[in-house]
């Protein structure tokens, strides 16, 4: 009974503590960037513990919205002098629990840096503050008759997108974000502010120096705060044509997807939908889809060879027994594809009412996809697990976004093997164990069988470097 009580008056003690110490914090926080920029209440510290994925949230103990670089860099300065924790805050769209804080410490939000700064059309690229969102950039750009076509479903930040090397449906024509990040403004760990791609760079190529622009891209927060980026643009094409194709099974599917990217077609969009996921789409999109493994296609070429490109997709779809091949040249129509395609995480999610996805991401050469897209679906059959399968094919990347009941952890340890095996097997093939979505903490022990040990040793040697203290983003990626 003593030690019940005991226990019960230490926890007391802790909270209390915390709580105190939490609150001394929220005071020098707001006499660097004001009180209207800084939030200590249950429900900002909740919405700020977790991202889009089954990982469990942790509460930061403060909130901090940052308007300006400045800011930035003294929040982390005054961090670094209190070894306080500071987690960067997109949109907290992420699905590897990147922004969680379990230690504790500053969540920085940056979506109140959402200006877009300058707009170069003629040289096809822009500068905006890392909360600028995808969505919002396209639209302030739309009438320069260029877009930005990296689109992870969600309508994330740009410094998010930057942070967690994002891709989507487009990257097969246009690239991933690394590809498109021409230069970036970084905090680092002490407060300093650098630019990855020199003082004012924005060429479109350089040989200056070490890469300091790609190791800001997929470092999830852990070396330095993006807070301004210098993207490419693209032009927007003048014809776009959309197709779907359902096949008989899922190794034609696969197989066209294979020949069309052989024969050098500059297809934009070529997703994979398996069964499952054209099922949950149809009812959480309201489709109308025939319910089969099914090719998502699109063109973007000029008036006089778009139709030329949607010819060669369609006769390479029928050597490999595609059941039809139905244009769609509607823009209505189109959108609504694009819109299902985006939401497939929420429809596969809508298939089990209170249950929540496990997103596996992993990316093999071309040559490979057949063979472990057959090995995924092998294994969701040998562990009655219910997994709809979804892929941006023509990058050789596919997700299964595996249904879990997040109360059940039986479940969910099942799951994290399947999603470890599937991960593994890539690496077997010549794959990653990530293509899009990062390491957060969901695939922490999976680097060291994708880079060996003297790989990791080096990935800790520049965590080392820049941040010393480990207050950037602690627990994340290595
Ligand atoms: C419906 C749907 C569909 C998709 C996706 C999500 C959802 C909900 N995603 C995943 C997600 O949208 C993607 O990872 C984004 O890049 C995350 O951007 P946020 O702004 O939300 O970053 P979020 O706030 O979630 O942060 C992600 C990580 O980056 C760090 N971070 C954020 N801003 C930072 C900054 N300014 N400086 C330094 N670090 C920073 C965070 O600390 C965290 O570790 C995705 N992704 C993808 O690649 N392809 C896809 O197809 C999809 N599709
Ligand atoms: C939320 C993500 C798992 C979704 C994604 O990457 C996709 O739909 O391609
Ligand atoms: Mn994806």
């Amino acid at each position: 009974m003593n030690i019940i009580k005991s226990t019960k008056v230490l926890f007391l003690y802790k909270f209390m503590q915390r709580y105190a110490s939490s609150q001394a914090l929220a005071t020098d926080l707001k006499s660097i960037v004001g009180n209207d920029n800084v939030a200590t209440s249950t429900a900002v510290r909740e919405q700020h513990s977790h991202d889009e994925s089954y990982h469990p949230g942790h509460k930061p103990d403060v909130v901090v919205f940052a308007q300006s670089t400045d800011h930035v860099s003294k929040i982390v300065k005054y961090c670094a002098s209190k070894r306080v924790p500071v987690i960067p805050f997109g949109t907290g769209t992420g699905v590897e629990g990147g922004v969680t804080a379990p230690q504790g410490g500053v969540c920085l939000d940056l979506s109140r840096m959402d200006k877009v700064l300058s707009i170069n059309a003629e040289d096809f690229d822009c500068t905006v503050q890392a909360g600028v969102t995808r969505n919002a950039l396209n639209t302030y750009i739309r009438d320069t008759g260029l877009q930005f076509p990296i689109d992870p479903g969600a309508n994330a930040s740009l410094g998010g997108m930057c942070a967690t090397s994002a891709s989507g449906t487009m990257a097969v024509r246009y690239g991933t974000m690394r590809e498109n990040v021409m230069n970036l403004e970084v905090v680092l760990a002490d407060g300093s502010i650098i630019k990855t791609a020199g003082l004012k760079g924005r060429s479109r190529k350089t040989s200056s120096g070490y890469n300091l622009t790609n190791l800001f891209v997929g470092q999830e927060g852990t070396l330095g705060i993006i807070t301004e980026a210098t993207l490419k643009l693209h032009a927007i094409p003048e014809a776009v044509l959309a197709a779907v194709a359902p096949f008989k099974d899922l190794q034609g599917a696969v197989n066209a997807t294979v020949a069309i990217m052989q024969s050098g077609l500059p297809v934009a969009r070529i997703e994979f939908l398996d069964e499952n996921m054209v099922d949950a789409c149809n009812r959480f999109s309201k489709l109308n889809l025939d319910i089969a493994p099914t090719l998502f296609l699109e063109f973007h070429g000029s008036n006089s060879n778009i139709e030329a490109q949607g010819q060669i997709a369609e006769e390479t779809c029928k050597s490999y027994e595609c059941l039809q091949f139905a244009f769609a040249t509607d823009v209505d129509k189109r959108a609504e594809l694009w819109k299902a395609r985006h939401n497939a995480w929420y429809a596969a999610q809508a298939l089990k009412p209170g249950s929540k996805g496990y997103s596996t991401d992993v990316c093999v050469p071309i040559s490979a996809l057949s063979g472990i897209v057959t090995f995924a679906k092998d294994e969701l059959k040998r562990l009655n697990l219910l997994g709809p399968i979804v892929g941006h094919v023509g990058d050789g990347n596919f997700h299964v976004f595996v249904i879990v009941d997040p109360t059940n952890p039986k479940e969910i340890e099942l799951v994290h093997q399947y999603s470890m095996a599937l991960a593994k097997e890539a690496l077997r093939v010549s794959g990653t164990v990530t293509g899009e979505h990062g390491i957060g903490v969901g695939k922490k022990k999976l680097l060291i069988d994708e880079f060996g040990a003297a790989g990791i040793n080096t990935m800790k040697a520049i965590k080392q470097a820049l941040d010393p203290m480990n207050i950037l983003n602690p627990g994340k990626v290595l």
